[in-house]
């Protein structure tokens, strides 16, 4: 099992990969009224995902794309708490993509299920704040921080480096008391890689499962990557991205972190049923 907070997740169920669906907050696009406000654009995409068999929500405030200005916390906090004690009984596991330990504090009072930190909870006194809590942790890696990381990414080895920080930091997590049920890990794709970096990292990522012990999350979903491989542009990325979230399914993660929910859930479906159901 995964525990993510009041939520259980089984990890060897055999079945399809866990669908996350991306809960972008952005601020109000339309401040002349008469339109949806930030809250209620949320929670209708929210309310959709959930129709569309979503596993888990994943709430994000600030950007973390390449080359992006970073969000203030009372910025943050404005966007991500209203929405989070909104959905806080929709009746799925919620997330939280943060890397500052003050917004994982708040989200947490507000009994999120899972804190998902790109920066694999290096932030001082992060490890403090979710100690003491069931929430899931996932892990991420990243080189670098998002305004710079896709400059000049560069490694001797990929796999054996994130490999490597991704251990560092669940040993951190355990020394800390923190039970392995509760942390999933993530290599990253595109935070600090390019596309090399990231085809070794989904080609390598049973071993990454089976060298850490531990479930994996895989979001690949519109990244660059699928732009690379199809030459589409984002808004055309969403085959690519569901190819990409089946090549992680056959990899063996346990979630997919996706923007095309109906769709990935569809397709994650089919591919299982052509399975061997011992398979897992
Ligand atoms: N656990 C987890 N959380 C995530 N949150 C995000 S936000 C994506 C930001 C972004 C967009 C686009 C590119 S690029 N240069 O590859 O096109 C990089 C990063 N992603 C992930 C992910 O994967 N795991």
């Amino acid at each position: 099992y995964l525990q993510c907070g009041r939520f259980r997740l089984p990890t060897n169920s055999g079945k399809r990969p866990l669908v996350m669906g991306i809960l972008n907050i952005t601020p109000d696009s339309f401040s002349d009224g008469g339109h949806f406000s930030t809250l209620e654009f949320a929670l209708s995409h929210a309310e959709q995902m959930i129709a569309d068999g979503v596993d888990i929500i994943d709430i994000g405030g600030e950007s973390t794309r390449p080359g992006i200005a970073p969000l203030s916390l009372e910025q943050e906090l404005q966007r991500v708490m209203p929405v989070i004690y909104a959905l806080r009984d929709c009746g799925k596991p919620l997330s939280i993509d943060t890397y500052k330990p003050e917004v994982m504090r708040e989200a947490l009072i507000a009994e999120v299920d899972m804190i998902n930190d790109i920066n694999g909870f290096r932030a001082p006194g992060a490890i403090d704040v979710v100690k003491d809590s069931a929430a899931g942790l996932c892990v991420m890696h990243m080189q670098g921080q998002p305004q710079t990381m896709q400059q000049e990414p560069h490694y001797d080895d990929v796999v054996g480096e994130v490999a490597d920080f991704l251990r560092q930091q669940m040993d951190q997590l355990t020394a800390a008391g923190i039970a392995r049920d509760r942390i999933c890990i993530d290599p990253g794709f595109g935070f600090g890689k390019n596309l090399q970096h990231n085809l070794a990292l989904l080609r390598n990522t049973r071993r990454l499962i089976r060298e850490l012990d531990l479930p994996l999350l895989a979001g690949m979903s519109r990244k660059s990557m699928i732009g690379a491989i199809t030459g589409k542009p984002v808004e055309r990325r969403m085959a690519g991205s569901i190819g990409a979230a089946l090549a992680a399914a056959e990899q063996g993660a346990l979630i997919v972190r996706v923007h095309d929910v109906a769709e990935t859930v569809d397709a994650l479906d089919v591919w299982q049923a052509g399975r061997e159901p011992s398979g897992n």
